[in-house]
C-alpha cells in the first residue's frame, strides 16, 4: 500500500512539476520589463496556481518572511555594532552577485559573536515582537488543517529555533545552517565562533530546493509550496526535486527579480489566508445513515476552527409526509429525523432540503449516501449541474448491473457527472454512531489529495478513518456483505447456533474475496481484512437490518406463514431500504452472464431462497441447494429439505436499475 501511495503521489508530484516549470519558461518570455511595478498577472492566482495551493500537504517559509526585520542574522549584526557591514554582503547573497557560502562566512566573521551574546540578542528581541503581519494567523491555520509547515534559512539555527517555536513549529521542521564553536576546555562552554557547519544544505547555493528535496524524502507529500523573498527562494522551484509552487512575499522586502519569476505575489500573508479553500458539502440523502453520516460531517464544519468547510452543511431528502406535515420542515424545527433517525440530535447547521438541486449548487464536496436503486435517477438530475472542480464520495452500498457488466455505485458517479468519486465503507450501522461509540471506516480512493479532504470531512473522536488505495475494494466489500447478511439472518431465523453461523459467514467472505478480484483484479487481498471487509460482515451479520429482515423471513417459513421481503421490509423497516435483497438478484445477474453460478453456492443459494425457488433451510445446504437444478416450466413450487427437485433450469427475475 505504502509503495502506491508513494507512486501516486510522486505521479501528481512530477506533473505538477512539470506544468510549473513550463509555466515558469511562459512567464520568462511574457514578463518583459523587470520594474516590479508593472500590472503582473501574478498578483492574482490562475485557478491552477490556486488548486496547488489548496492541496498543499507541506508549506515551507524562508523564515525571513517572518519576521519584519528581514533577516535575523543583520539583525544580530546590528546588535553587535556591525549592521552597516553585514548588510551589504546579505543584499549582496539575496541579489545573487554574492554566493551564499561566501556571504555567510564573512558576516559571521564581522559579527564575532559569543554564546551569551546570541542569548542577550533574543532577550532583547523576541521573536514575537518581530513577526511579519498575519504569519501567526496563517501558519496556524495551515496547521489546523494539517499541513506540515517548514521554516527553511539560509541563516543560522541559532537565531531561527526560537522563531519557530514561537509559531509551534517543531525543530525537526527547521532547516537552518549551525554555527562551529570553540570550546572553552575550563567552563566546557561553547566559547568563541569559528564558522559553520558546510555540510547543511542550507549552507550552499540552491540549499533551499535540496533542503526540500531531503524533506521530499522523509515524506510523501503530493505538493509542497515554497513562500520566501529572495532569489534563493525563488530557485525552490527552478530546481528539480524542489517545491511545486513559489509564492513570492513582499511585505517585508520587495524585490523585482522575485516579484518578476514568482508563481504568485503576494503584499500581505492576509491574502494567503483569504484564499485557503472553503469547501461546501452536500449530503445527498436522509435516510438513516445519511442522518448519522451528516451528523458528523456538520460537527466537524461546526468545529472546524481553520474555515476549511463552509459551517453549513445542506442535506437533501426525499420529500415526504410525516405525521401530517413536511419531512423537511420538521427535520429543521427539531433538529431530528423522527421516522429515519429518531431519537438523535442533528446539528443546527445541518439544513434540510427538498430540492436536489439548490443543495448542491455551490457545493465542492457531494456525498451520495441514498439507497442504491435510486441513485440513478438522482444522478440524472444533477448530469452537467455540478460545480466545476467538485469531488464525490459515496456511502451507498451496492451496485448496478448493466449489459455490457457490473457497474459500482461509484463508477456510476464518475461516469455521470464526470466528477473522481472515492467511497467511504465500514463497520458502519447508523444507529451506532449517532450514539458516538467507536466504529472505523475506510476511504477507497484513486485521487488521495481528494482522500485527504474526505478524511476530515468524516475523522471524529469516536469515527476512525483510515485511508486505502482501493476504491473498488472497499465497495464491493460493503456491497457484497449485505448478501452474507442474508444468509446470517436465515441461519439465526432458524435457529441454528454460532457454528453454523460462523460457517456460512466464513463461506459468504470466501466468495465475496473470490467474486471481487475476478471482477476487479486489481482488488488487494488485505482490503478484506480492513474495516470495510471482516469488520462490517460482522457488523451486519449480527446487527444489521438485512439480517433482521431475513430472520423474520426464515421463521415466517418455519411457522409455515412465509412472508414476503417486501411485505416484511415494511412491516419492519419503516420506510427504510434492504439492498442486500436487489444485490443479491444483480449480483446473480453477473453470474448467470459469466456462467459462474456454481462457483458461488452461498450466493446462488441465498438468491433462490428469496425468490422462494428454496426453503430457507438450504442456507447450511448451500451447495447442494446451488447444485439443484430447478425447472424453467415448473410451478413456483417451494423447494423443501428433502424434497426432490424438479429437472431443468428456472430463471429468476431480472433486477436491473
Ligand atoms: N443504515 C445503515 O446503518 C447504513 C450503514 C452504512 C451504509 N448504509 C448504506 O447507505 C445507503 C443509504 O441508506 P440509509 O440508511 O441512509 O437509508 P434508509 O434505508 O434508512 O432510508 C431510505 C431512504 O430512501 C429515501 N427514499 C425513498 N424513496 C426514494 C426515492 N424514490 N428516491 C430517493 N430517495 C428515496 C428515503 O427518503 C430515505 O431517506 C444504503 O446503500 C445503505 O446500504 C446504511
Ligand atoms: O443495516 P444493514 O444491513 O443495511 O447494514 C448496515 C451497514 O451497511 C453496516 O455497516
Amino acid at each position: 500500500m505504502k509503495s502506491l501511495k508513494f507512486e501516486c503521489r510522486l505521479k501528481s508530484r512530477v506533473n505538477v512539476l512539470r506544468s510549473i516549470q513550463s509555466k515558469h519558461r511562459f512567464q520568462h518570455h511574457c514578463l518583459a520589463s523587470e520594474n516590479s511595478n508593472v500590472a503582473r498577472t501574478n498578483l492574482t492566482p490562475s485557478q491552477h496556481v490556486l488548486d496547488i495551493w489548496h492541496k498543499a500537504e507541506a508549506v515551507c517559509f524562508d523564515v525571513d518572511c517572518t519576521v519584519t526585520v528581514n533577516d535575523s542574522l543583520d539583525l544580530l549584526a546590528e546588535y553587535m555594532g556591525v549592521g552597516k557591514e553585514v548588510e551589504n554582503l546579505t543584499k549582496k547573497a539575496m541579489d545573487g552577485t554574492l554566493s551564499l557560502g561566501q556571504a555567510l562566512e564573512e558576516r559571521l566573521k564581522l559579527i564575532n559573536c559569543k554564546p551569551k551574546d546570541i542569548k542577550s540578542f533574543l532577550a532583547a528581541n523576541p521573536p514575537q515582537s518581530r513577526f511579519a503581519k498575519g504569519i501567526v494567523s496563517l501558519v496556524t491555520r495551515l496547521q489546523e488543517r494539517d499541513v506540515t509547515v517548514y521554516l527553511i534559512s539560509g541563516g543560522f539555527r541559532e537565531l531561527t529555533l526560537p522563531i519557530a517555536e514561537q509559531l509551534g513549529i517543531p525543530r525537526q521542521q527547521v532547516f537552518a545552517n549551525r554555527m562551529l564553536w570553540q570550546w572553552d576546555d575550563e567552563t566546557l562552554e561553547p566559547s568563541r565562533l569559528v564558522g559553520f557547519d558546510i555540510s547543511e544544505p542550507t549552507a550552499r547555493n540552491q540549499g533551499k530546493p535540496q533542503a526540500i528535496a531531503k524533506i521530499r524524502e522523509a515524506h510523501t507529500y503530493s505538493s509542497v509550496v515554497m513562500i520566501g523573498d529572495g532569489i534563493t527562494d525563488l530557485e525552490a522551484v527552478q530546481v528539480s526535486g524542489g517545491a511545486d509552487l513559489f509564492i513570492g512575499y513582499g511585505g517585508v522586502q520587495r524585490r523585482a527579480a522575485v516579484e518578476k519569476d514568482a508563481d504568485w505575489y503576494v503584499m500581505d500573508f492576509a491574502e494567503l489566508e483569504a484564499a485557503m479553500k472553503c469547501y461546501q458539502v452536500a449530503m445527498i440523502g436522509s435516510g438513516a445513515w445519511a442522518c448519522a453520516a451528516a451528523r458528523m460531517v456538520a460537527q466537524n464544519a461546526l468545529e472546524n476552527t481553520s474555515g476549511m468547510f463552509d459551517t453549513k452543511v445542506k442535506m437533501w431528502v426525499y420529500e415526504e409526509n410525516y405525521e401530517g406535515r413536511k419531512l423537511t420542515e420538521i427535520i429543521n424545527e427539531r433538529h431530528e429525523n423522527p421516522k429515519y433517525l429518531p431519537g438523535v440530535s442533528l446539528p443546527e447547521n445541518l439544513v434540510a432540503m427538498p430540492d436536489l438541486l439548490e443543495v448542491t449548487e455551490g457545493a465542492d464536496l457531494l456525498i451520495f449516501c441514498s439507497p442504491h436503486q435510486f441513485v440513478r435517477g438522482v444522478l440524472k438530475q444533477l448530469a452537467g449541474k455540478v460545480k466545476k472542480g467538485a469531488v464525490a464520495i459515496s456511502l451507498i452500498k451496492g451496485m448496478r448491473v448493466r449489459v455490457d457488466g457490473p457497474q459500482l455505485i461509484s463508477q456510476m458517479v464518475e461516469r455521470m457527472l464526470g466528477i473522481d468519486c472515492s467511497v467511504l465503507m465500514g463497520a458502519n450501522i447508523a444507529e451506532g454512531i449517532a450514539k458516538e461509540e467507536l466504529s472505523e471506516a475506510v476511504i477507497g480512493y484513486d485521487n488521495l489529495d481528494n482522500a485527504y479532504v474526505f478524511e476530515k470531512v468524516f475523522q471524529r473522536p469516536y469515527f476512525e478513518v483510515k485511508l486505502i488505495p482501493d476504491g473498488p475494494g472497499a465497495e464491493m466489500c460493503g456491497t457484497l456483505k449485505n448478501i452474507v447478511a442474508l444468509a446470517a439472518g436465515f441461519v439465526d431465523g432458524l435457529g441454528y447456533g454460532p457454528n453454523s453461523k460462523a460457517a456460512v459467514m466464513r463461506q459468504g467472505l470466501s466468495e465475496m474475496m473470490n467474486f471481487s478480484t475476478r471482477l476487479y483484479p486489481s482488488i488487494r487481498s488485505e482490503t478484506f481484512l480492513e474495516s470495510c471487509g471482516m469488520a462490517d460482515l460482522i457488523a451486519t451479520c449480527y446487527g444489521g437490518r438485512n439480517r433482521k429482515v431475513a430472520v423474520e423471513y426464515a421463521s415466517s417459513w418455519q411457522a409455515g406463514a412465509p412472508q414476503t421481503f417486501d411485505a416484511l421490509e415494511a412491516s419492519l423497516l419503516n420506510g427504510q431500504k434492504l439492498q442486500g435483497v436487489m444485490t443479491s438478484d444483480e449480483v446473480q445477474e453477473i453470474l448467470r452472464m459469466k456462467g459462474w453460478e456454481q462457483d458461488y453456492p452461498l450466493f446462488t443459494t441465498i438468491n433462490r431462497i428469496i425468490h422462494s425457488q428454496l426453503d430457507p433451510s438450504y442456507v447450511v445446504k448451500y451447495k447442494e441447494g446451488a447444485g439443484i437444478n430447478i425447472s424453467l416450466h415448473a410451478d413456483p413450487t417451494v423447494l423443501k429439505s428433502g424434497d426432490t427437485p424438479p429437472k431443468g433450469p428456472r430463471l429468476a427475475p431480472l433486477n436491473t436499475f
